[in-house]
Order: C-alpha cells, then structure tokens, then sequence
C-alpha cells in the first residue's frame, strides 16, 4: 500500500533491508528448515503495523513452506474482505483469535489439496502471524479513534481537514470536480430542551446513520462540532451535490426516529459549494457555510447552493 504524504517510508526501508539480508543469505546458505522460516517471518513480520501490509508479507514468506495461489482475511474492523493472489478451489480457513479476542478469518487457496503435513506446518506458521496482526488491528482501532467522532462514528474534525486539503490537491492536479456540502440540523436545541440530552445524543446517532446511507462508500461524512455536519463528494460538480444534498435533506425529513414511542420530526438546512480555482479548504467550506445560513434564513429544511 503505497504511504501517503510527506514521510519517510521507514517500513519499506526495513523490508528492503530484510529482504537484502535474506538474499545474501540464500546465496550463502539456503533458507530451508522450517525454524529458519518461521525465524525469518517472525522477523519480517515486526517491521510494520500496516494490517495490509502484515498480511502481505505473511502470504509473502508463506510460500517459503508451501505454495498458496491466494488468501483472504476478514475481519469488521479491516472492512472489505482483504485478498491476496487469486482464489483457487482447494481451501483452509482458520479462525484466529487470541486470549479470547478475535483477531479475524483466513483463508488460503490452491489448485491443489492442501497435504495433511502442510496444514500442521501452515498452522504452526500462523503462530508468528498472531502478535503482529492483533497489534496491527490495535493500531487500526487507534486511528480510527483519533478521526472519528466518538458519539455518531462520522469523521471528526481532524480527518476532515486532513482529508479535504489532500482531496482538494487531488482535483486540482486532475480537473476533476469536488464539492462540500453543510448540513445544520433545525431547532436542535428544541429537542435537547423537551427530551433532555441522551435523547439528543441518540438523534444525533440515528440522523448520521441515515445521511450515511444515501452516499456512495467514496464520499465522506465529518462531525464539524454540536449539530453540523460535512459531506464532502470527490468527483462531483455542483449539480450532482445539488441532488445529493437534496435527497440528504428528504431522507432526514422522512426518517422514523422515536423517542419513547413518540414520532421526532427532524429536519435540516444544507449549503454547498463546489471548488474554483483559486478555493482552498477554508473558502471552500465558508462558502458552503453561508449557502447555509441563507438556507436557515429562508425557512429551514431546503438546500441551497452556488
Ligand atoms: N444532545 C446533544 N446536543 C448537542 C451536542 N452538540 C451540540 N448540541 C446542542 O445543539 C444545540 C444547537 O443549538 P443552536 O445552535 O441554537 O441551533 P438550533 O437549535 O439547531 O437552531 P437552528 O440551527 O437555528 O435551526 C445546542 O442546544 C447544543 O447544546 C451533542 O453532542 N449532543
């Protein structure tokens, strides 16, 4: 996975650096017994915490011991299925855990059936494959948690900028559109006032599952703080957001919430602007912010745009 950004790229050094050792090590002395390879995988292992790039280099020194045409790892934190090589008909899966954690499913494949004496080695194997998953699913969890919005799950502020200066380079240097829309929810303070805060909370909860189901898995929903939210839509021009902020606003104005058995009508104002020339992230976002307010001042619950 190539690193984004402007830092050194300590992992590939070091893999570069394993895999020179190795090499001169199979020129001198071929690398054969299986304590050596799981010496070398263990090594091999401890140089990244990058989960895709643990299991790559498993598949990777996998094949020392027994040739495998592909792997697949699941796991809900790592998201999408993560495969490697292709799929073939013959297949081992195990069930990794450890000290009662999950640590995910794999599964390995080939043309051929897999030797009785192949499993018990590959499952010997997987032992050095424990400690640098669970900390690599450990690093995930950590930075996922210092982008997200704890409450509502949606982005924080953080992975907004972040995001939206690197997705603002990337339409620049391609030409391709990119728009931002704000969304405020209306009288919010109303709710927090006549059901109390926790049930504030909840509609805050439900309000950012049901924005996030009408967008593609492409664009990004980020928690600006209290009740206002971003969406921000890479390859997308003004008209496309006009018609994405739109069905944001229906599918709010439509959802079922209840608090206690009792129906809780929400609704939202939303402004969006698209990006010009000379936008950065902070202009940008302004404008979209007073399309919104002028959506407030117009009567609430409506969209408006450039
Ligand atoms: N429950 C809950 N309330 C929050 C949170 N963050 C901000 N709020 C509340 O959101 C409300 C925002 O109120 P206002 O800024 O007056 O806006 P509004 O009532 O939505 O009215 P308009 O935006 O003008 O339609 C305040 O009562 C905040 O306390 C939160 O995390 N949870």
């Amino acid at each position: 996975m190539p690193l984004q950004g402007n830092t050194i790229d300590f992992d590939s050094a070091r893999m570069k650096l394993a895999q020179g050792d190795a090499a001169r090590r199979r020129r001198s002395k071929p690398v054969t017994s299986f304590e050596a390879i799981q010496r070398h995988l263990s090594l091999t292992l401890q140089t990244s915490l990058e989960l895709d790039r643990v299991l790559e280099m498993f598949f990777a020194g996998l094949q020392a011991l027994l040739q495998a045409d592909g792997m697949e790892y699941r796991h809900s934190a790592a998201g999408a299925p993560l495969s490697l090589g292709h799929r073939a008909l013959h297949r081992c899966s195990y069930r990794l855990s450890h000290a009662g954690g999950y640590l995910g499913e794999l599964q390995l494949s080939r043309q051929t059936r897999f030797a009785e004496n192949e499993l018990a080695s590959l499952e010997a194997l997987l032992g050095t494959l424990l400690f640098p998953l669970r900390n690599a699913l450990m690093y995930r969890e950590a930075l996922a948690s210092a982008l997200n919005d704890t409450l509502t799950g949606a982005g924080n502020r953080l992975a907004l900028n972040q995001n939206l200066e690197r997705d603002i380079r990337l339409a620049k240097r391609t030409g391709q559109p990119l728009s931002l829309t704000i969304l405020d929810v209306d009288h919010f303070k109303q709710i927090n006032d006549r059901f109390g805060h926790a049930y504030g909370d909840e509609a805050l909860k439900a309000l950012v599952n049901c924005v996030a189901a009408s967008l593609r898995n492409v664009d990004g929903l980020y928690r600006l703080g209290g009740e206002e939210f971003v969406v921000l839509l890479i390859n997308t021009d003004a008209n496309a957001c006009h018609l994405v902020a739109e069905r944001i606003r229906q599918s709010i104005e439509q959802l079922q919430f209840h608090i206690d058995g009792q129906p809780l009508p929400m609704t939202a104002s939303l402004g969006h602007a698209t990006l010009r020339a000379d936008d950065d992230a902070t202009s940008l976002l302004n404008r979209a912010d007073l399309r919104m307010y002028e959506a407030k001042r117009g009567g609430r619950n409506r969209v408006m745009g450039q």
